[in-house]
């Protein structure tokens, strides 16, 4: 399915992807992931490659790098637990939102626009990133990797989030960073404003869904994508 949105579309809800998107933490993920892929499993990837699998459930990079049912249930569980806790450590001291995210929560909300996340990562870093920066009180909805079947870039997330918040796919925009999110949001019918925190603009060449390439969210398009207040 292709949006077609015009210049001057309007959205009643707002999906946010979380790591790389609200805050500037995927150098984080990728360290934890080189660490947990190489120094204990012994995948001998490069920091490129890491770069390149990151993406989707934890459960799907591990099956993505080593093969289906080369771990437990238990094993793949622990070995995600891990990874978040090596990447919550290093990360603590730099939690912060990405500039200008603070005030447009708070406009968006001001504007009567739904919210919601839609992530791949696991309730555990969603928890962390919403309770040290209390800005949970903001979404009506929370999609994480435990809340479906298959995560990006099937678009099962985004749809899940839209279906919470009780509206139409076409109704709503998503926020990402990453390739595969971008590409989920297309899978849903759903128009995307990319932040280029991790990625540059080259790396998302075949998608048709982008509205806007922003680096942060003081970027005055995102004003003009919230309703004008009387
Ligand atoms: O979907 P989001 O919020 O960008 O999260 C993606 C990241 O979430 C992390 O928890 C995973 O370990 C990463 O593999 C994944 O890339």
């Amino acid at each position: 399915m292709q949006p077609n949105f015009s210049m001057n579309f309007s959205p009643q809800a707002l999906i946010f992807d979380l790591n790389g998107t609200m805050i500037d933490d995927m150098h984080f993920h990728a360290k934890a992931w080189y660490q947990i892929l190489n120094d204990d499993l012994n995948a001998a990837l490069t920091w490129d490659e890491v770069k390149v699998q990151m993406y989707g459930k934890n459960g799907e990079v591990l099956d993505r790098i080593f093969g289906k049912g080369r771990f437990s249930e238990a094993e793949v569980l622990e070995l995600s637990v891990e990874k978040e806790r090596r990447y919550q450590k290093e990360y603590f001291p730099h939690l912060k939102l990405l500039p200008g995210l603070a005030d447009f929560l708070d406009n968006a909300r001001q504007a009567g626009i739904k919210m919601a996340i839609g992530s791949a990562a696991i309730p555990f870093n969603i928890d962390f990133v919403l309770d040290n920066l209390n800005i949970r009180p903001y979404f009506q909805a929370i999609v994480s990797a435990d809340d479906v079947t298959d995560s990006k870039p099937d678009p099962e997330t985004f749809l899940k989030a839209a279906e919470l918040l009780g509206l139409a796919p076409s109704a709503c925009v998503v926020f990402e960073d990453a390739p595969k999110g971008v590409e989920a949001a297309q899978n849903a019918g759903m128009a995307c404003v990319v932040l280029t925190t991790a990625h540059e603009k080259e790396d998302f060449g075949k998608y048709t869904n982008i509205l806007r390439f922003v680096k942060d969210y003081t970027d005055s398009f995102l004003q003009e994508i919230l309703p004008v207040r009387v």
